[in-house]
């Protein structure tokens, strides 16, 4: 993990790809090179071999040597570990067509150790659910598309139907009859997240020719209630009878 990694509460890193099929046969030539210790990314000028490279610094650099799991285990893991103590916390994937974003959240089944995050945040929660004692939780999911600033369910009964987002004084913004998904298994999730996959919008870009085309936002709530809690409301409650 890089220095002052834990304190901070939003991190931000950068994964660099491998130069895709278009990119070799144009001949070109990688500019990006990654100092991992110093979280440090340098970008040469093509063609300007005298001038510096440019230098930025992050929480975490990736370079195309890294895989999904090391990028899991160091920034994932711990803030799905949070959300199973019952904090809020957000992946945000962002870059251009072709960058990777779905690479790294969906992933690849083979090698293993590209898994995308999202199944390993399954994988996470569910093996947390597992060797948790005195405790209940309930796991829903949801998956919704921002396609031409317009909002669709993608796990919703009718997928091409726009949603509405409203905001709640307490609850704050939230997408009105966005449909919610009771799982209770890795292989429920994976399969929950591949039907809305194949649902999202597609189309070629000169840079990807899968390209999603969309913004897409999967979320995992997890409810977590203490059965000594439940207990002693159930106590209370047979006291007052
Ligand atoms: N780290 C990586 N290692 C190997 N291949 C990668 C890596 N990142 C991306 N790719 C490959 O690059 C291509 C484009 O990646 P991907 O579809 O994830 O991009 P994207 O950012 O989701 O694009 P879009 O916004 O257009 O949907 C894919 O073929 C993917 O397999």
């Amino acid at each position: 993990m890089a220095p002052n990694m834990a304190s901070e509460s939003v991190k931000v890193v950068v994964r660099c790809r491998p130069l895709n099929e278009r990119e070799k046969a144009m001949n070109c030539n990688m500019v990006i090179s990654i100092d991992s210790s110093h979280c440090q990314c340098f970008i040469e000028k093509p063609g300007a071999t005298e001038e510096p490279p440019k230098q930025f610094t992050f929480d975490g650099t990736y370079y195309i040597s890294h895989s999904t799991e090391q990028i899991y285990n160091e920034i994932a893991y711990p803030l799905v570990e949070g959300v199973t103590e019952g904090y809020n916390g957000t992946i945000f994937a962002y870059g251009q067509t072709g960058s990777g974003k779905s690479f790294t959240m969906q992933g690849v089944l083979d090698p293993p150790s590209q898994r995308g995050i999202i199944p390993r945040a399954f994988e996470h929660i569910f093996e947390t659910i597992q060797c948790a004692e005195n405790t209940k939780f309930l796991v829903r999911a949801s998956y919704l598309e921002i396609y031409k600033e317009e909002i669709r369910d993608l796990l919703g009964k009718e997928t091409k139907q726009k949603m509405e987002l409203k905001e709640h004084p307490e609850r704050g913004v939230y997408v009105r009859d966005l449909s919610m998904h009771t799982v209770h298994s890795v292989g429920e999730c994976e399969r929950i997240m591949d039907q809305g996959w194949r649902n999202r919008s597609v189309g070629y870009t000169l840079m990807n020719k899968d390209s999603s085309r969309s913004h897409s936002i999967f979320t995992i709530h997890l409810e977590i209630c203490s059965t000594d809690a439940l207990l002693r409301e159930y106590q209370e409650e047979i006291k007052k009878l």
